[in-house]
């Protein structure tokens, strides 16, 4: 049985019995057959289709949301946030997948010849608990819109949200089996990615799940993206301002109880402004409401699991041991961690080399712009970094200079389905949103008209 656990409470919420072998096998057959139909419909159809899951999602936002709030201790506000930007990407793609998937004339010495981009079949996707509607949206409404099927491994703690969103899918209109969440565990994906009827596979989640999954999706020569972890650089520069990015960097790094790929995990903060900087950070920090996740003005609530608090109780220890100090926070009880801010933090320390998925910091200085560089390309992650400056030209001058997958200026970097979505180095590969995130699952032909 897979459990669904109230981390705030300890309560069990529900039990999901895991699908047999012959289910399980049942589900994709019926995937595989949907998509022989399915890949025929219209973007028209499609797309009014999508617009009712949109629709769904914000007539029931509290609905879902609650489940969430339950099930990873998420506050409901952020909960509801969260079921608003699925019901986006889902208006998003309705609207513009089929000019995103437009075929592309390319003139050469054919009579015609031009790219078409075609579905695939059926998708599956693994995805984790910290945006467990959002992650899943990312990928369902673009897989759904090209023509693909979806079928979701869903994570084992957020399993009645997983039936949720089929059950968006479904109240929407869509027709069966166009999405299907399979209750499993971790076990049983190896063997359905090696099965004949999936094509592809997305991922979502930790680097150690990311290449098992993608080292089975090669060994059957099957497409994967990968969107892993990151150790994303807030960097305060000496002529930035202050006030407004203390504000922002806080939301980086706090929005979901830190638990996000994309959060603001380094502070990199020039020598001349570290003082002020951390001052006022503190107070901020200091001024975030925990507590209840069902509580309207709750902004932190618990960790996801008590194990998960325990691992970044263990990063901040092993930090303070090694010579960084606590300027704020830094106890746990059960699966909650006081919002924890550590100065002091060298680039040796798990503060800075690991990802840290909760609310604690740890405050770097820099002298130059070159060392600040430096220090953000030092992590082997690579999603994206937030740079603090009032220069333009200066923050022109050094975005190439970084190796991630995104560079925002005076802001979080944050999703928008409208830009693409993704990391290099061990953050993963491939992108997802825009364009770019529909174009990964299609078979990109090549017609030539002599
Ligand atoms: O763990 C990744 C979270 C992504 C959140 C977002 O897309 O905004």
């Amino acid at each position: 049985m897979i459990e669904s656990k109230n981390p705030y409470t300890g309560e069990l919420i529900e039990k999901f019995k895991e699908l047999t072998k012959s289910e399980i096998d049942k589900a994709l057959d019926k995937a595989s057959n949907r998509f022989k139909k399915w890949r025929k419909t219209s973007f028209k159809e499609r797309a009014e289709l999508m617009n009712k899951a949109a629709q769904e999602l914000k007539k029931n936002k509290e609905e879902y949301a609650r489940d969430i709030s339950l099930e990873m201790g998420k506050p409901i506000t952020q909960a509801i946030a969260e079921i608003e930007k699925c019901a986006w990407v889902c208006e998003y793609y309705a609207e513009n997948a089929e000019n995103h998937l437009a075929p592309k004339k390319i003139k050469t010495d054919a009579s015609k010849s031009y790219v078409s981009y075609e579905p695939i079949g059926v998708v599956l996707a693994v995805m984790p608990w910290n945006y467990p509607f959002w992650q899943v949206f990312r990928f369902a409404a673009p897989a759904l819109m090209s023509g693909n099927i979806g079928v979701l491994k869903h994570a084992s703690n957020v399993m009645r949200s997983a039936n949720n969103i089929q059950k968006v899918f479904e109240r929407a209109g869509f027709p069966d089996d166009c999405f299907q969440n399979l209750v499993l565990g971790s076990s049983k994906i190896e063997d359905i990615i090696k099965d004949k009827r999936i094509k592809a596979v997305t991922l979502t989640g930790s680097k150690p799940a990311g290449a098992a999954v993608a080292s089975t999706a090669g060994s059957e020569i099957k497409k994967s993206v990968l969107e892993l972890g990151g150790s994303n650089a807030l960097v305060v520069f000496k002529d930035a301002n202050i006030e407004e990015s203390i504000e922002t960097c806080v939301m980086a790094r706090f929005q979901n109880t830190g638990q996000s790929c994309i959060a603001g995990k380094r502070l990199i903060l020039h020598e001349n402004i570290v003082d002020e900087f951390v001052e006022g950070f503190v107070k901020k920090v200091r001024e975030l409401k925990s507590g209840d996740p069902l509580d309207e003005d709750t902004f932190i609530g618990t960790l996801a699991r008590e194990d998960l608090a325990e691992d970044l109780e263990k990063q901040i220890q092993d930090s303070v041991k090694a010579g960084a100090m606590i300027v704020l926070g830094g106890k746990r009880d059960k699966a909650y961690l006081e919002p924890t801010v550590l100065t002091g933090v060298t680039s040796e320390m798990s503060m800075f080399r690991e990802e840290t998925f909760g609310p604690a910091i740890g405050v770097t200085t820099f002298k130059t712009d070159q060392e600040a560089i430096e220090l953000v390309n030092l992590s082997e992650f690579g999603l994206g970094v937030s740079i603090f400056t009032e220069n333009m030209d200066f923050a022109e001058k050094i975005v190439p200079e970084f190796e991630d997958g995104a560079v925002f200026v005076n802001e979080l970097v944050k999703s928008d389905p409208r830009l693409p979505f993704g990391g290099t180095k061990i953050s993963g590969y491939g992108r997802e949103l825009s364009a770019d995130g529909i174009r990964e699952f299609v078979n990109k032909k090549t017609v030539y008209f002599k």
